[in-house]
């Protein structure tokens, strides 16, 4: 799907938002019409069986598949980064795109053990966003036009999208667009991110409560709030999120930075995230206050602390696994087993 840049950039945004398709209620009827009648007792399957219907409805599928299911790690660097904000230098980030090149990263060895496509994103890493304690990250068009660039992503013929990032820094912003979309005090929403100490922390909660300071009346619009304490690659996760949902590709989100794409969203129409899964709780601090303000239940707590999408990538192969349970499990007229009596 292609984006025609207007004058008004955002507007289209929004009207691509207020046309989103809803869920598909016919392929979620087949889906609980067919679990009731496989081998186990009603229920038993706990989450799995509700995954397998948010499938269903997102995919459009009265049985759904998991058959191409693609990582996409969207990369960026943060002009931010130079307050002394993250624990490593802005370089790392392209070193790691190098060594996601090379296969050295930890979400290249879970895409091998969970046999998931993976493709990476760079956007312009040679020239970082501004720095959001003093300027814009973008301005409208640019902004627009990055969520553009997250939307053609999502071609390819992809069944299952799970997003991730990497762009040192961007817990920082995260947290600022939390903190703007949010309110609370810019402490409530700041972590360690790669492992800053006190001071570090100290600076990161001073850069993310100076960087809302310049928002104002902007707090209101969350694009407003992507545009001026965003990035890159937060604002083509949120293209992502809007286009996997055109071409009905369900969608799990990584951690505290990816989740920063689908709360933009959330705050514009809260039905807007309803394809989106949160793969898993990150032991980033306040991943737990922004999933109680998505109303979401992530579905792994393993305690990572990563990004790159390995959270939800360990959360893809539980997926999978409820797909393919539901598609190859036998009835019990099938397998002349006694139903319950
Ligand atoms: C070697 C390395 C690999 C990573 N993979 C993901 N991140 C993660 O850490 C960064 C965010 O943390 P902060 O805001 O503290 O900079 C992001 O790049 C994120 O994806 C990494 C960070 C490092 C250092
Ligand atoms: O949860 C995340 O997304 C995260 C946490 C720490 C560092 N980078 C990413």
């Amino acid at each position: 799907m292609s984006l025609a840049l207007s004058a008004l950039p955002f507007d289209d945004i929004r009207s691509l938002v207020s046309r989103m398709p809803g869920p598909d209620a016919d392929a979620v009827d087949a889906v609980r019409r067919r679990d009731a009648r496989l081998t186990k007792p009603a229920g038993s399957l706990g989450r799995l069986e509700t995954l397998v219907e948010w499938l269903a409805a997102w995919q459009a599928r009265p049985t759904p598949r998991v058959d191409r299911p693609v990582v996409s790690i969207f990369a960026a660097n943060h002009g931010v980064a130079a307050r002394g904000v993250s624990a490593f230098p802005p370089s790392v980030t392209e070193q790691m795109v190098a060594n996601f090149a090379a296969g050295g990263a930890a979400i290249n060895q879970m895409c091998v053990a969970f046999d998931l496509g993976l493709k990476v994103l760079e956007l312009a890493l040679e020239v970082p966003t501004p720095d959001i304690t003093v300027a814009d990250a973008f301005d409208e068009a640019g902004c627009a036009a990055t969520i553009a660039f997250g939307m053609e992503s999502v071609a390819g013929g992809a069944d299952l999208l799970i997003v991730g990032e990497m762009g040192i820094g961007n817990t920082t912003v995260a947290a600022a667009i939390y903190h703007g979309l949010y309110g609370g005090d810019a402490a409530d929403w700041v972590g360690r991110g790669t492992g800053v100490d006190d001071e570090g922390l100290a600076r990161k909660r001073d850069a993310v409560a100076a960087a809302v300071a310049r928002l104002g009346e902007g707090r209101r619009d969350p694009l407003e709030v992507l545009r001026r304490v965003g990035g890159r690659e937060i604002a083509a996760m949120v293209g992502a999120l809007i286009a996997a949902r055109f071409e009905h590709v369900p969608v799990i989100v990584d951690g505290f930075v990816a989740t920063a794409a689908a709360a933009v969203l959330h705050a514009m129409d809260p039905a807007a995230v309803d394809h989106v899964l949160v793969g898993h709780r990150s032991a980033e601090g306040a991943h737990g206050a922004v999933l109680e303000r998505l109303g979401k239940t992530a579905l792994l707590d393993l305690g990572l602390r990563l990004g790159e999408g390995t959270g939800a990538a360990l959360a893809a192969a539980l997926v999978k696994a409820a797909a393919a349970t539901h598609a190859g499990m036998a009835t019990f007229d099938q397998a002349g087993v006694a139903e319950k009596g």
